[in-house]
């Protein structure tokens, strides 16, 4: 399998770390405008091949397309991360050019493949490269609800003093503060949330995940990467060993949940095709007026680029 990350920066060197030493992939391809950037960290991810014993080969490129001829998988984290005081739709007017020709490039070469959207605005970003590459849905993916269940597990493993292991969650609607947490969804080794924690504290985990990237961008002065790179790499690992994996992701609905003009994250099956399977829950209301709240907020974003 071979696998092409766009962008070398903080997130997409993660991921392609992440895909050579759990050797996801027999190939990673890392691409990058800057010069030396991506040949550079490639070289250093295989240097490492000795020490932690894989045998993944990792080649980087700049801007030289070829390389990824015939990939299986895209991951497109190109553009630019934002800084301390800036919002996720502040980076579409440099992120929306980026992704559009970073796309354009890649499906020249790998007419088949399937993208993996990690570049922000997600949800508009994942619009973006769909529209370009004009690939069916099933194969244009944002990545961000891992990340973003990741971090409501995480909090709530902390809080509850138990292994994240052992915590399931789903969330949907768009990558930003409109998210949608699902606490009826969340269960702890299979036991409801709502009975381990008072409804206060959760309140207090669901607010602190719905601003969790927005933490981390005050603390460091750009954004997380660790935790993307490894979410993006278990998106790759789902499809390129049709694990049928049940995750929260960004598609194009369809009809589902009665939406059919808008991006945002749904629970799916994710298999070697792609999107094998859109879950579809049934909201109450409440949860029903949050996530059209959340549509409607990608939606504003998404007429920036139709304009
Ligand atoms: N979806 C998510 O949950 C999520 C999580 C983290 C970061 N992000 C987003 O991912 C993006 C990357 O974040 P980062 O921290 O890795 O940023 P970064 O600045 O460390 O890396 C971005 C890289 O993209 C490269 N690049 C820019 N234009 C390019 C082009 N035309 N072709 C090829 N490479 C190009 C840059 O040279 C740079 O190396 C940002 O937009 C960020 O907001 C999304
Ligand atoms: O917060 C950001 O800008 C990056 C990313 O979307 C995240 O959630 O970490």
């Amino acid at each position: 399998m071979k696998v092409t990350v766009v962008g070398a920066g903080n997130v997409g060197a993660t991921c392609a770390d992440v895909l050579a030493y759990r050797e996801i992939a027999n190939e990673v391809v890392l691409v990058d405008i800057k010069e030396g950037v991506a040949e550079g960290k490639a070289l250093d991810i295989w240097q490492k091949a000795p020490i932690n014993l894989y045998d993944t080969r990792t080649i980087g490129a700049t801007n030289d397309y070829a390389k990824t001829a015939d990939s299986d998988v895209i991951v497109i984290t190109s553009g630019v991360p934002r800084k301390p005081g800036m919002t996720r739709d502040d980076l579409i007017s440099i992120n929306a050019g980026v992704v559009k020709t970073v796309t354009e490039n890649v499906v020249k070469y790998s007419p088949e493949a399937i993208i993996i959207l990690v570049s922000n605005p997600l949800d508009v970003m994942t619009y973006q490269a769909h529209i370009t590459s004009k690939f069916p849905r099933t194969r244009v993916i944002g990545m961000a609800g891992i990340l973003d269940t990741a971090r409501y597990r995480a909090f709530l493993a902390e809080e509850l003093n138990v292994s994240p292991k052992d915590i399931q969650a789903v969330l949907m609607g768009g990558h930003g503060d409109t998210m949608v947490p699902l606490p009826r969804y969340t269960t702890v080794g299979g036991i409801p949330v709502t009975e381990l924690i008072d409804a206060e504290k959760l309140d207090a985990i669901i607010e602190r995940t719905k601003f969790g990237g927005g933490e981390l961008v005050k603390l460091m002065g750009t954004s997380a990467w660790y935790a993307p790179g490894s979410a993006a790499a278990q998106m790759v690992e789902a499809i390129v060993k049709d694990q049928r994996r049940v995750f929260p992701v960004c598609i194009k609905l369809e009809g589902e949940y009665g939406i059919d003009d808008c991006y945002l994250g749904v629970p799916v099956i994710l298999g070697k095709n792609g999107i094998e399977k859109v879950i579809e829950l049934d909201l109450n209301d409440e949860e029903k007026a949050l996530l059209e709240t959340s549509r409607q907020h990608v939606l504003e974003v998404m007429k920036v680029l139709d304009k």
